[in-house]
């Protein structure tokens, strides 16, 4: 097997990224050497000082930056050296989004969100799985319904189909609750568990919220853009203790 490949079983794996921004005089090494993989069917918080470096490793992880070195191998490409045509591509195909302020298109009905990703992609659009996918993440009452005439946690939750509705091989969340109150953001809390426990999807998701962070099945700390530990399963107080004695 070529080096250039994923360990079986891992969905995307990080080697040595290191991502600086500036230039000479004002130069900031954002993540400074990372490695991890992070395995299929596994959801994986990501937490840290601010300015720790949590979203350029999202971005880096998901083709959305590329680092100034190191591999970030999705299968057997690496999106660090991918041309622009197949980083974009591959954005479409393998990988799901899902931001704070939930970027739906706010002239389009929340079926028509959900189809979106599908018709950018020239795909054939199925409205009975835009549908069961609303449903399955309790809106098949409001298909019709624009995202002014949802609420927070329900906008939310159409950006979560609408991620999903590719299959994505990642799905990445960047502080998917940080807009919600703690009632909605349970109930994306939750989602997001079924999606890794029924449909084997891989999350990898950047929060600032203890609470969000042991929903995952890991927590991964960053400070000066380097990973400082690891906890398994951990309780919501061990994730908020951690992350006081970073950033004390
Ligand atoms: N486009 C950029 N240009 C210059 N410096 C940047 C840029 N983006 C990030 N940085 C710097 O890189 C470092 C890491 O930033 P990053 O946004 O990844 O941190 P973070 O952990 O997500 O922070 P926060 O919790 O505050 O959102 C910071 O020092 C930041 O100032």
């Amino acid at each position: 097997m070529s080096m250039l490949q994923t360990q079986a079983g891992t969905a995307v794996e990080l080697r040595d990224v290191v991502r600086e921004y500036g230039s000479r005089q004002a130069r900031v090494r954002a993540l400074d050497g990372v490695g991890i993989g992070f395995a299929r069917g596994t959801w994986t918080a990501v937490m840290g000082p601010s300015g720790s470096g949590k979203s350029t490793l999202l971005h880096c992880a998901a083709g959305l930056e590329r680092p100034t070195s190191g591999q970030v191998l999705l299968g057997d490409r690496d999106l660090a050296t991918a041309s622009e045509r197949d980083l974009t591509e591959l954005r479409r195909r393998d990988i799901g989004f899902v931001f704070q302020s939930f970027n739906l298109v706010s002239s389009l009905t929340a079926e028509q969100n959900v189809a979106l990703p599908l018709r950018l992609a020239g795909s054939k659009v199925s409205m009975k799985d835009v549908r069961a996918i609303l449903t399955g993440v309790g809106l098949g009452d409001r298909l019709r319904h624009r995202p002014r005439e949802l609420s927070g946690g329900q906008q939310q939750r159409v950006a979560i189909a609408r991620a999903m509705i590719t299959r994505p091989a990642v799905l990445f969340a960047d502080e998917p609750t940080g807009a919600l109150d703690s009632a909605a953001a349970r109930t994306v809390l939750g989602l997001l568990r079924s999606m890794v426990d029924e449909a084997q999807q891989t999350i990898v998701m950047v929060t600032h919220d203890p609470a969000a962070a042991a929903s995952a099945d890991s927590v991964v700390f960053l400070r000066d853009g380097r990973i400082v530990d690891r906890l398994v399963r951990p309780s919501v107080r061990e994730v908020a203790d951690r992350l006081a004695a970073l950033e004390a």
